[in-house]
């Protein structure tokens, strides 16, 4: 669905609550460009609005400058089956999971035998069914500063919001023992892993659920082919010296940073 055919600003999406629809930025079939299920043709629901502000969102639409078509939930569905050869649907956003409605989109997609993954930043716990938590946290190096924002935005009040929001304990322990997961680090560089190791030995000793090496992903920052080429390899090298997996992010290579990709 190109979204720009019907064009909605919303200021604060991230207040938007229940009712029978979803802020829609794009929705479209691709394939699925990362973690553990990358290759496999899927249908994305991207919603728009998040809790978040990280400086190197790609998604810039659905967090800095949000922007949709409010869609309602049979809507959604009817795209979705047009796919026909389509069995998986990765719902993304944005963060999805801020709105109550993504439960139902959840639960409807689930009585009708697709596969699900949600893309989240892994600060809401859902009561839904999802069959794969694709759960990626954000490290302080997504913390938006002046001198590291996007172009013309004021990062000021973000700064504080985003550092003091972008971990909890709670919800990510909660997901982890409740779904089959993947964590999925955003990474630059070295500085990264730390922070990584610190996170991953917390939730270890907080939760029930065994967490293995196996499903920790590193995924190079990098919105373009350009900007990729500059992280992947030292990411690639990361995974094999601290015994992670790496994920590419397959729609970059094939599609840069085409919209509906
Ligand atoms: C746009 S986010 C939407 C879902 C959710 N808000 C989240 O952050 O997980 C989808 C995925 O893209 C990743 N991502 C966003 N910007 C990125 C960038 N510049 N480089 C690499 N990954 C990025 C996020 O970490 C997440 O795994
Ligand atoms: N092809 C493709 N795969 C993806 N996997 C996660 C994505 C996301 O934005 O959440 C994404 C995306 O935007 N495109
Ligand atoms: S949490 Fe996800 S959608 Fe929100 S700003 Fe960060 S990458 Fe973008
Ligand atoms: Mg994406």
């Amino acid at each position: 669905m190109p979204v720009s055919d019907s064009v909605d600003r919303d200021d604060s999406p991230e207040e938007v609550g229940s009712g029978d629809g979803l802020p829609i930025n794009e929705l479209f079939c691709s394939l699925q460009g990362e973690g553990r299920l990358a290759g496999v043709p899927s249908v994305f629901v991207r919603t728009s609005g998040c809790n978040l502000r990280c400086w190197f969102c790609d998604s810039y639409h659905t967090s800095w400058e949000p922007t949709h078509a409010w869609m309602d939930l049979d809507t959604i569905l009817a795209e979705i089956e047009s796919y026909e050869n389509a069995d998986h649907v990765v719902l993304t956003g944005g963060e999805p999971l801020i709105h109550e409605t993504a439960v139902d989109l959840l639960e409807e997609l689930s009585a009708r035998g697709y596969h699900t993954t949600v893309e989240t930043n892994g600060t809401v716990a859902p009561d839904a069914p999802i069959d794969l938590a694709s759960i990626s946290p954000k490290l302080e190096s997504s913390t938006p500063t002046p001198e590291r924002a996007p172009d013309g935005v004021d990062a000021g009040q973000w700064e504080r919001r985003h550092e003091a929001d972008r971990i909890d304990l709670e919800a990510l322990t909660s997901l982890v023992e409740t779904f089959d997961f993947q964590l999925k680090f955003v990474v630059t560089d070295d500085g990264d892993i730390p922070e990584t190791l610190d996170l991953l030995a917390e939730l270890r000793a907080a939760s029930n659920a065994p967490i293995r090496d196996e499903d920790v992903l590193l995924m190079p920052e990098g919105a373009t082919r350009e900007q990729l080429a500059d992280t992947r390899t030292r990411v690639a090298q990361l995974a094999i010296e601290h015994g992670f997996r790496y994920t590419p992010r397959l729609h970059v290579d094939l599609w840069n940073d085409a919209p509906e990709t």
